[in-house]
């Protein structure tokens, strides 16, 4: 992909870029966990129950089990006394015969005992003799519906049923659903290793005070913090200076370990920036150029089979490269198929800049406020691609599309929830 003077030639737009990254993504190799470990992954298998949920017809109440017709007749004037012939509590198995005139007292979860079909809780029953156990005499004051009180066997699913389909994330209600289907251990992708390393013979790493011209590493715990965040293994490869050498063996090192290798920097047209020219050497670059503002300088390729992106220098550019290509590529290869985060409409609370070209991706954050409760979106007062504060503070992108003009205080703009999950509905 050699290019002239003019490098921004190559850009493409967001969408066509997201398309090749998305279409380069495997998945990762399945793998059992522990149930509960699931939560928040998709499934790699349906996953079926071995026996009826719930197992048997169980009492919904402490009470007593009995024949709703013996109650047909029962008013609190012509109450019907029933004789208790036994005692059940959750796990006991009351086996003998329940006849006409007879009940079981039943705990909360004790199988009803064979041809009994209601439940009447302790509230509504008076003892007339006895302790309230078995030999004693209670007493009815109104009927009961046949199924009063009980909770079917089989009620959310027959042995053999799908319980969780391949591809539903797994929620923590989830993993007890799983578990009573009799699942210790359920397939998920494995996470994948995101190899990361900054670029950058400026660069020191937060212990370290910056002699003049020297600057922190940003990127790399962020990026770090950002794979974690995506449910990926982060893996850091250190501080490259801009060496193509030492970047090279870094990059290579990183491409063997890793599902995918991410670097920051060294992306655009200085004298220095050796990314693109080193992923087409050493593997395939399939763009270099993304027509987003911050960002635009990143490169996507595959080094052998693991896909690379060179995300620009700028922090605010190395997180929308992020959370753009990155992020869902990462969600691919774990079996998401949400891969978008939730895009939402908001007032814009004053003026937006915005030329004709680059897509803009402006950090803001939008809120309910005013009178209405509406959403309202306050743009960051700087849009520098070297500033990270507003990101933190933010909670959210203004998409303005390439064409796009001005924005007027009032306006409706679309913006891009970061810090919600995809697939939430807001
Ligand atoms: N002649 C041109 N110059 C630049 C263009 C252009 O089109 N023509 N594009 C500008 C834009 S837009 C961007 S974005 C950057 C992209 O630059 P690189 O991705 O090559 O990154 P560097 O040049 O290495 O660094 C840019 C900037 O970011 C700082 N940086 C780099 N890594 C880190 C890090 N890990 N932590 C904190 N800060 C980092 C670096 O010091 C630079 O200030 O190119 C523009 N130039
Ligand atoms: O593409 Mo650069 O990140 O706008 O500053």
């Amino acid at each position: 992909m050699a290019h002239g003077k003019n490098p921004d030639a190559n850009m493409i737009p967001v969408e066509e870029a997201r398309r090749i990254v998305l279409g380069c993504m495997r998945s990762t190799e399945v793998r059992e966990v522990p149930a509960w470990q699931a939560a928040g992954l998709p499934l790699a298998a349906d996953i079926k129950t071995d026996i009826d949920l719930a197992p048997f017809a169980n009492s919904a109440m402490d009470g007593y089990a009995l024949h709703a017709a013996d109650l047909a007749a029962a008013t609190a004037d012509g109450p019907v006394v029933l004789d208790v012939v036994g005692h059940e509590a959750a796990g006991y198995v009351f086996e003998g015969e329940v006849g006409h005139g007879q009940t079981v007292r039943i705990m909360t979860g004790a199988p009803v005992p064979e041809g009994l079909d209601a439940v009447v809780k302790y509230e509504v029953v008076e003892v007339l003799e006895g302790d309230g156990n078995e030999g004693s005499r209670v007493s009815f004051a109104a009927p009961a519906k046949p199924g009063e009180n009980i909770r079917a066997a089989g009620l959310e699913a027959r042995a053999g049923d799908v319980v969780m389909a391949a591809g539903e994330v797994v929620t923590p209600a989830g993993a007890g659903l799983l578990a009573n289907a009799g699942h210790a251990f359920v397939p998920v992708h494995r996470a994948p290793r995101m190899g990361i390393i900054s670029l950058g013979t400026e660069l020191v790493d937060a212990g370290a005070v910056p002699a003049r011209g020297q600057i922190r590493d940003v990127n790399g715990p962020a990026l770090m913090a950002s794979a974690r965040e995506a449910g990926a293994e982060p893996v850091f490869y250190g501080i490259a200076p801009d060496d193509e050498e030492r970047i090279c063996e870094l990059v290579r090192r990183a491409a063997s370990e890793c599902d995918v290798v991410v670097t920051s920097g060294g992306a655009s047209a200085g004298d220095y920036d050796y990314v693109t020219a080193l992923i087409e050497r050493e593997g395939e670059v399939l763009f270099d150029r993304v027509s987003i503002k911050p960002g635009k300088a990143v490169t996507f390729g595959l080094l052998g089979e693991t896909p690379f992106f060179g995300l620009s220098g700028n922090p605010a550019g190395a997180f929308v490269g992020f959370e753009l290509f990155v992020r869902p590529a990462l969600r691919k290869m774990m079996g998401h198929t949400e891969l978008a985060r939730p895009v939402q409409e908001a007032r814009a609370t004053h003026g937006i800049k915005k030329r004709p070209g680059r897509a803009a991706y402006n950090r803001a954050r939008v809120e309910r406020a005013g009178a209405d409760d509406e959403l309202e979106v306050m743009q960051a007062p700087t849009q520098n691609s070297a500033l990270l504060v507003d990101l933190h503070r933010g909670n959210c992108l203004v998409i303005l599309d390439e064409d796009a003009g001005r924005v007027e205080a009032g306006d409706t703009v679309a913006v891009l929830r970061y810090d919600v999950s995809e697939g939430t509905v807001l």
